[in-house]
C-alpha cells in the first residue's frame, strides 16, 4: 500500500485507472482533474489511507504541528507543516486562547465548529478539559443562536440530511456516511428547537451539539455518532423567506406523508446498523414526540430526551433537593407550567418513583402533581378536549386560568417551568410561592437563556434568598445581599451521555422507564455535602466523565436486571467496565 501512495504521489499512474488518457488540454495531472474542461468527466479519487496533504485535512487523524519528526517522515508530512513540532497541551492553550478572544458566543461557537471540522481530537480535548467554560458554547444557549442563523454561517454539512426527496432512498442516503458501526443516532425534524420554535432543517445544530455531548460527556466514539436532521418542509415563514435557507421550501408534510417518510427511516436505521443501533429523537413537535416513541418503542431501541431525558434528570434534582427541602417525594406538592413532552415527561416518572416508594397506584401518585398549561390548570372539566398526553392530569379541581391562581390556590412546594416560554416566573409568581415555602424549590427548564421562564437573579431576589433553583440553561453565580448563589443546571446533558453508553455497553435491545429512574439514582447520588452546601442540586459538570461512568454502571445494571442486555456474559464490576470504554482525546500515534 504504501508504495502505491508512493506512486501515486510521484505521478505514476499505478493502476493505470487514471482518465488522463482520455482528456486533452490543460496542465497534465495524474487524476486529470486539472486538464478536464468543464463537459468532460473526470473521477473523484480519495485514498483509502489519508496520509501528507490529505491527513492534514482528514479531522479524525489530523494533528496539526504535533504529528513528531517521525511520523511526518512516514506520512509524507515534510515540507507540508513548519519546522516546530509542539505537545497536544500546547495546541489546546492555544485554542483555549484563541477563542477567549471572541466576544460574541456565537464566534466561539463557529470557532470550535471549525476546530471539530479540522482536528476532532483537540475538539474534544478542549472541550473536555474545559466543559464548563465551552458547554455554553457548542450547546444551550448559544447553539439556539446558531440553529437560527444556520443559512448563514453553515460552511461545510455536518450530519446527514434526509429529505422528502430521499424518500424511497434512506437506505442508500444511510450507506452514503462514510462509517459503517454507528451506535447512536441523535435524529431531529427541527420542527420544536428547543423553545425557539420551528428551525426546519436548520435544527441540524441539535443532533450535532447533542452527539459531540455524547462524545465529551459520556465518552462515546465520535465515529460511532450519526447526527441526523430529517426536512419534511418548515412552517416557518421567515425561514421559508430567507435567501439563505438550507432546507425544503415548502409547509410541513404531516399525517401519512409524514409517518411514511419517518417509518422508511426507521426501518432504514435497523436494516443498515442493527438492532443495538440506539436512536434518539430529539426536538420533535409534542404530537410526534409522544407517538414515535409510542409507535417504536417495541420494535427499537430508541429514546426521547426531551420526554425521557429530561424527567430522568428532574427527578435526580428533586430526589436531591429533599436533603435541602426536607420530606419524601411524596411529601411534596408539585405544579408545572407546561404540559408538552419535558412537563408531562417529568410528571410521570416522579409520580412512578413516588409509587415504587409508597407502594401505592401511580393514579394515586399522579394526584400530588398538577399542570397548568396554555389554558390554566389541567382539570378533569377540561378532559374531553384535552390531548391525550395531558388526559392522566386531569384531577378534580375547579378551573383556573393562571400560573399565580394555580400557585395560591395548589399551595405547591416545587415549581417547575417546561413550556419553553420565557419570563413566566413574573415577581407575584415566585413571591407567592416564597410566602407559601421556606425554601421554595423552582426549576426552570426552558431554552435557551432567553426562553429560561426567570433568571437565578429573579429567583434569589423575589425569594429573598430562599429558594432553591435550578435552570435548563446556565447562570452565573449570583450576589444577593452579600451572599453568593450557585444554581445548578437541570439539563438532560447529565443524563443522556452517560444513559446512551449504559446501553451500549450492556448491548442493550430495548429502553426500560426502570432504566430511567436508575440513571436519576445515579446522578444524586453524585450530589456531594460539599455540592448541598452551595446550594446546589446537581454535581458540578467538570466532574462529568465520572458521573456519565456511573450512570451507565446503573443503566446497564437495570438492563442485565431486565434481561434487556445482550452483550454476555455480564462485566463484574460495571463502572470499572464504562469507563475503560470511554474515548480519550489524547492523540495516536502513527505507525
Ligand atoms: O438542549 C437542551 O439544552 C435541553 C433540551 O433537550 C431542550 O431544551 O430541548
Ligand atoms: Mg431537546
Amino acid at each position: 500500500m504504501e508504495s502505491t501512495l508512493k506512486a501515486l504521489r510521484d505521478g505514476e499512474s499505478v493502476l493505470d485507472l487514471s482518465p488522463r488518457a482520455t482528456v486533452s488540454g490543460g496542465v497534465e495531472d495524474v487524476y486529470g482533474e486539472d486538464c478536464a474542461t468543464e463537459e468532460q468527466l473526470v473521477t473523484p479519487w480519495s485514498f483509502s489511507v489519508a496520509s501528507g496533504y490529505s491527513l492534514l485535512r482528514d479531522p479524525q487523524y489530523n494533528k496539526g504541528l504535533a504529528f513528531t519528526e517521525k511520523e511526518r517522515d512516514a506520512h509524507y508530512l515534510r515540507g507540508l507543516l513548519p519546522p516546530t513540532v509542539i505537545s497536544q497541551q500546547l495546541q489546546e492553550k492555544k485554542e483555549v486562547n484563541n477563542i477567549r478572544q471572541y466576544q460574541v458566543p456565537l464566534q466561539k461557537y463557529m470557532a470550535m465548529m471549525e476546530l471539530q471540522e479540522t482536528n476532532e481530537r483537540l475538539f474534544y480535548k478542549l472541550l473536555i478539559d474545559n466543559v464548563e467554560e465551552l458547554l455554553p458554547v457548542v450547546y444551550t444557549p448559544t447553539v439556539g443562536e446558531a440553529c437560527q442563523k444556520y443559512g448563514s454561517i453553515f460552511k461545510r454539512p455536518q450530519g446527514l440530511y434526509i429529505s422528502l426527496k430521499e424518500k424511497g432512498k434512506i437506505l442508500e442516503v444511510l450507506k452514503n456516511w462514510p462509517e459503517k458501526s454507528i451506535q447512536v443516532i441523535v435524529v431531529t425534524d427541527g420542527e420544536r428547537i428547543l423553545g425557539l420554535g420551528d428551525l426546519g432543517c436548520q435544527g441540524m445544530g441539535i443532533p450535532v451539539g447533542k452527539l459531540a455531548l455524547y462524545t465529551a460527556l459520556g465518552g462515546l466514539r465520535p465515529s460511532a455518532c450519526l447526527p441526523i436532521t430529517i426536512d419534511v418542509g418548515t412552517n416557518n415563514q421567515k425561514l421559508l423567506n430567507d435567501e439563505f435557507y438550507i432546507g425544503l421550501r415548502q409547509k410541513r408534510a404531516t399525517g401519512q406523508e409524514y409517518s411514511e417518510l419517518l417509518h422508511e427511516f426507521m426501518t432504514a436505521v435497523k436494516q443498515n446498523y442493527g438492532e443495538k443501533v440506539l436512536v434518539q429523537f430529539e426536538d420533535f413537535a409534542n404530537h410526534n414526540a409522544f407517538e414515535l416513541l409510542a409507535k417504536y418503542g417495541t420494535t427499537h431501541l430508541v429514546f426521547n430526551d426531551d420526554i425521557q431525558g429530561t424527567a430522568s434528570v428532574v427527578l435526580a434534582g428533586v430526589v436531591a433537593a429533599l436533603k435541602l427541602i426536607g420530606g419524601t417525594l411524596a411529601d411534596h406538592t408539585f405544579l408545572f407550567l407546561g404540559a408538552g413532552e419535558a412537563g408531562t415527561g417529568i410528571a410521570e416518572l416522579i409520580a412512578l418513583e413516588m409509587s415504587k416508594q409508597t407502594k401505592t397506584l401511580i393514579e394515586e401518585s399522579r394526584k400530588k402533581i398538577w399542570l397548568v398549561d396554555s389554558k390554566g390548570l389541567i382539570v378533569s372539566s377540561r378532559k374531553a378536549s384535552l390531548q391525550h398526553f395531558k388526559k392522566p392530569w386531569a384531577h378534580e379541581h375547579e378551573p383556573i386560568d393562571s400560573l399565580l391562581e394555580a400557585v395560591k390556590v395548589i399551595k405547591p412546594t416545587v415549581l417547575v417551568g417546561s413550556s419553553g416560554v420565557g419570563k413566566t416566573f413574573t415577581k407575584e409568581v415566585i413571591e407567592a410561592l416564597a410566602s407559601i415555602n421556606d425554601k421554595p424549590l423552582i426549576m426552570a427548564l426552558s431554552n435557551p437563556t432567553s426562553q429560561s421562564e426567570c433568571t437565578a437573579e429573579e429567583a434569589y431576589q423575589w425569594s429573598e434568598g430562599r429558594a432553591i433553583f435550578a435552570s435548563g440553561s446556565p447562570f452565573d453565580p449570583i450576589e444577593y445581599k452579600d451572599k453568593v448563589y450557585y444554581s445548578g443546571q437541570a439539563n438532560n446533558a447529565y443524563i443522556f451521555p452517560g444513559f446512551g453508553l449504559g446501553l451500549v455497553i450492556s448491548g442493550a435491545i430495548r429502553v426500560h422507564d426502570d432504566m430511567l429512574l436508575a440513571a436519576s439514582e445515579a446522578l444524586a447520588k453524585q450530589v456531594t455535602e460539599e455540592n448541598y452546601e452551595k446550594g446546589l442540586i446537581y454535581p458540578p459538570f467538570s466532574d462529568i466523565r465520572k458521573i456519565s461512568a456511573n450512570i451507565a454502571a446503573n443503566v446497564a445494571a437495570k438492563a442485565y436486571e431486565l434481561g434487556l442486555a445482550t452483550r454476555l456474559p455480564r462485566p463484574q464490576n460495571l463502572v470499572k467496565y464504562a469507563e475503560s470504554c470511554m474515548y480519550t482525546p489524547v492523540y495516536r500515534n502513527y505507525r
